[in-house]
């Protein structure tokens, strides 16, 4: 399948300021897509061009095969943009905010009404619908934004920092509603600093610092990136001394350390004598009972800090 977002060696200069510099990664379609980097790294001005919000100045960029520079309207009907700030008509109820979001777009008022009944129940705010915009919390605000990027059923979605100022209760609540969405076939491109998040949330990620592309691809093959030491998490049915001290008498064993707060262990080996087959084979046959075994996986946060740089952009 063609991907639904295509950018080549894309940069932009603010004056003199390169706020991207030759930025190129793709999107697949029906993927949850994380877009992360520090501050200033250049997401928000990404998806303004891709959003066709801004004119491309130098490289290529595609959106659903169509070039934004001479296909704004094609482009525009398939997506949904949710800035980072956004700004709402406070004094209008929610259902009112969206019915006017709707009759903007052109539907007739039947249409209206299953548009905004359809919106409402997707990110399950039918039981507020009377309420008014300005009395809801923020969490709920962010729903109602969303809510109203679904007006027009895009089959883009482009989130800037869409979880930034929620409590954990709603973030958690409105990754179930961005999960349930790609379920319904929608590509969703979602910009964050919120990086443990998007491990568990995204397929794919990219990670831009200071206008460059640093990362582009599956999460997991992010996660994968090992270290030169092969590195297992393993829990058995001991004590943790005991854990320790039986596991580092196994062959090619070079470390045994405690995970603070939990019972698993993570084991470093020595790939010349041993893998991870062996491993668990000789943990085994030492009489222990396996209670989990698997490669330990370096964190987002981890790749995050290695792939990009100390320090906020001049
Ligand atoms: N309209 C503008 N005029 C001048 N410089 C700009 C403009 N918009 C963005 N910049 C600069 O371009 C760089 C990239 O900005 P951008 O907003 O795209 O980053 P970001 O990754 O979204 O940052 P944040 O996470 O802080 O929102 C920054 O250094 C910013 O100051």
């Amino acid at each position: 399948m063609d991907p639904v977002i295509e950018i080549e060696n894309v940069s932009h200069l603010f004056k003199q300021h390169r706020a991207l510099d030759g930025i190129s990664f793709q999107v697949s379609p029906e993927s949850l897509h994380g877009f992360v980097g520090p501050n200033g790294a250049g997401k928000t001005t990404t998806l303004k061009l891709i959003c066709t919000l801004l004119k491309p100045q130098v490289g290529k960029i595609r959106v659903f095969g169509h070039d934004v520079r001479n296909n704004v309207k094609a482009i525009r009907r398939r997506i949904g943009y949710m800035p980072d700030h956004f700004s709402m008509y406070r004094q209008m109820t929610v259902f009112e905010y969206l019915d006017f979001f709707a009759a903007a777009y052109g539907f007739t008022l039947k249409e209206r009404n299953r548009i905004v009944a359809d919106v409402l129940a997707l990110t399950d705010m039918d039981v507020r619908k009377d309420d008014f915009i300005q009395g809801l919390s923020r969490g709920m605000q962010q729903r109602v934004s969303l809510a109203r990027v679904l007006v027009n059923d895009p089959d883009l979605l482009l989130l800037d920092e869409p979880a930034s100022g929620l409590d954990p209760r709603a973030r958690i609540e409105l990754m179930e509603i961005l999960r349930e969405l790609r379920r319904m076939g929608k590509t969703i491109f979602i910009s964050s600093h919120i990086l443990s998040e998007l491990a568990e949330l995204c397929d794919s990620v990219t990670i831009i610092d200071r206008g460059k592309t640093k990362y582009s691809g599956p999460m997991e093959a992010l996660l994968d990136q090992q270290t030169e030491t092969p590195t297992y998490r393993i829990r058995v049915d001991l004590s943790a001394e005991e854990t320790e001290t039986q596991l580092s008498a196994l062959p090619g064993v070079l470390s045994v350390e405690g995970i603070e707060g939990r019972s698993d262990v993570r084991v470093k080996i020595d790939p010349t004598i041993t893998d991870g087959n062996q491993l668990l084979s000789a943990i085994i046959a030492s009489g222990m009972i396996v209670m989990h075994f698997g490669r330990d996986q370096r964190h987002l946060n981890e790749a995050f800090m290695d792939l990009t740089e100390r320090g906020v952009r001049s």
